[in-house]
């Protein structure tokens, strides 16, 4: 059989139900392709699960650094009270709610199995083994996703290694947790799991966190130490063995060993683009898609402007907010096209993701808490900008010492020397999530640094870091 719509969005992630929304908005005729879950990973076994882990112990942990509430904790961590609180949020791993919502704004839900067949023809196989095809009169999207790397070492893949999935959707947590790799999966995961009293052993080839500030890392793992968890930095695991009681062996480059319960794999992500057809309009099954500014794959055969490719699959940020942005752009472009409307593919402009190069907003949600935005100080040297840096402890805010006895943190700008703007920030410590959109805020409007002396942050909150920042810089001088 076979079906002419508008606009075919091949995966129901976040990203694809933003896409899918924005071209139904502007007049299309959309229809939307999933396998699993409607919401994809994020709601079932990333960002959602993992944040519903992680928020009770933290809420214990600032409770414990105030007295006065700290005498009121007589407990220890309910941890199935947690992993209810997760099942909760999950929906039970059904997604009757998003379905809902497509249903209501106007696409069409088509569950299966989608590839394509050739420019702008999509074939769906049903899970009863029917299929359909769908011809798009004017765009295809592929919002895909990734899957989880599974590194070549030997025997790990025989030992039945947990992969995010696992660790978000666990119901028994294990004695003991070993992670390999030392990125925001392992950061957070074991951050969870020794919330839980799990005895972690985070293996990481290098420092924590290699993508943000060196000190981001460094106060994670002094945090998750701190937690009781060991955390081995600069070491590789040359081999895997679960053994006959049912535990992982995990060899060394040094050729120490670690043993525990489950092993966590958490060392990147791969696209999830090896069955969906690429091969049939003339690109690399398996690959990252490479796209333009408005989210269209370069070097697919057929004619026009055909194929999208929106979120993770395209490797320009593995962020759920990110991907979302994309998608709300390539919406509205592929609307603009098919309609014959004005495209503002220029920087900065509706139909452009722009900030995926310059101001990608992250928060890390370990002990504690890390959050960038724009460039580090080493990505500015290797994109030779001249900058400054001000660098200043979070706990310099009255507000954060009020916020908990023995604040500690730190918080970085980097700042355009020639232009006086800031071109990013980190902040590191309890609580410092919310700190962190006033910071896009200002590195998107490229805002100089003499104009924030007049936004000015209320005592006593944890803002106030924002003033001493710019105390850091140097109050600017009066125009002779
Ligand atoms: C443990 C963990 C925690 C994370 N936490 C955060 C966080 O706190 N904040 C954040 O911003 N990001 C977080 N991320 C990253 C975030 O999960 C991803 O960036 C986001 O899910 C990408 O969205 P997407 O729609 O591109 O892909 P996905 O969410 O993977 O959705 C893709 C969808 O496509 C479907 N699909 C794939 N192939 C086909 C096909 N051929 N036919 C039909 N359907 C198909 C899949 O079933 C899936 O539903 C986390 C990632 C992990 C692993
Ligand atoms: N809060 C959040 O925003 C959030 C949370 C979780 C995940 N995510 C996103 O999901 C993506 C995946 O996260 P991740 O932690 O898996 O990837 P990552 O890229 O953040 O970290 C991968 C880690 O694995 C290590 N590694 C890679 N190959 C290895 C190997 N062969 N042996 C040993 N170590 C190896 C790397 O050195 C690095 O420390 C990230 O891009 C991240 O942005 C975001």
């Amino acid at each position: 059989m076979e079906r002419e719509v508008d606009v075919v969005v091949v995966g129901g992630g976040p990203v694809g139900e933003n896409v899918a929304d924005r071209a139904r908005a502007g007049g299309l005729d959309v229809v939307l392709v999933e396998h699993e879950l409607v919401g994809g990973e994020c709601s079932y076994w990333a960002c959602v699960p993992s944040k519903t882990l992680l928020r009770s112990a933290a809420a214990l942990r600032a409770a414990r650094r105030v007295p006065g509430a700290a005498e009121a904790i007589t407990g220890e961590l309910d941890v199935a009270a947690v992993l209810r609180r997760r099942d909760f949020w999950v929906s039970d791993w059904t997604d009757d709610g998003a379905a809902k919502w497509v249903a209501g704004a106007g696409i069409g839900l088509e569950r299966g199995h989608g590839r394509l067949d050739g420019p702008r023809r999509v074939v769906v196989e049903h899970p009863d083994g029917s299929e359909v095809t769908l011809v798009a009169r004017h765009a295809v999207v592929l919002s895909t996703g990734s899957d989880p790397v599974i590194p070549p070492v030997v025997g790990l893949a025989e030992a039945e290694p947990w992969t995010s999935r696992d660790a978000t959707s666990v119901q028994h947590p294990p004695a003991r947790l070993a992670i390999i790799g030392g990125g925001v999966v392992a950061c957070e995961m074991a951050t969870a799991y020794a919330g839980f009293g799990t005895q972690v052993t985070v293996l990481a080839r290098s420092g924590l966190l290699g993508r943000m500030e060196a000190f981001a890392g460094e106060a994670v793992a002094a945090g998750l130490r701190g937690l009781g968890a060991t955390v081995r930095l600069g070491v590789e695991p040359t081999q895997v063995e679960r053994n006959a009681s049912g535990e992982v062996v995990i060899t060394l480059d040094d050729e120490s060993t670690v043993t525990a319960d489950e092993v966590l794999v958490a060392t990147g992500r791969t696209p999830r683009s090896r069955t969906v057809g690429l091969e049939s309009v003339g690109l690399e099954p398996g690959s990252w898609l490479t796209v333009d500014e408005t989210m269209l794959v370069a070097d697919a055969q057929g004619d026009g402007e055909w194929l999208y490719g929106v979120g993770d699959v395209n490797h320009r940020a593995l962020l759920t907010h990110e991907g979302k942005y994309q998608g709300r752009a390539a919406g509205d472009v592929i609307v603009a096209r098919a309609l014959g409307r004005p495209v503002d593919a220029t920087p900065w402009g509706v139909h452009a993701a722009t900030a995926d190069h310059a101001a990608v907003p992250q928060v890390v949600f370990a002990e504690p808490e890390c959050v960038s935005v724009g460039l580090t100080e080493a990505e500015a040297a290797r994109a030779a900008v001249e900058v400054r840096i001000a660098d200043v402890p979070m706990q310099s805010a009255s507000g954060a010492g009020i916020l908990a006895d023995g604040y500690e943190g730190r918080a970085r700008l980097v700042v355009d020397a020639e232009r006086g703007v800031v071109l990013g920030a980190t902040f590191v410590g309890q609580d410092v999530a919310e700190l962190l959109h006033a910071a896009t805020v200002a590195v998107v409007g490229e805002v100089p640094v003499d104009r924030l002396w007049h936004a000015v942050p209320a005592f006593p909150t944890m803002s106030e870091v924002w003033l001493r920042l710019l105390e850091d810089l140097g109050r600017p001088k009066a125009a002779a």
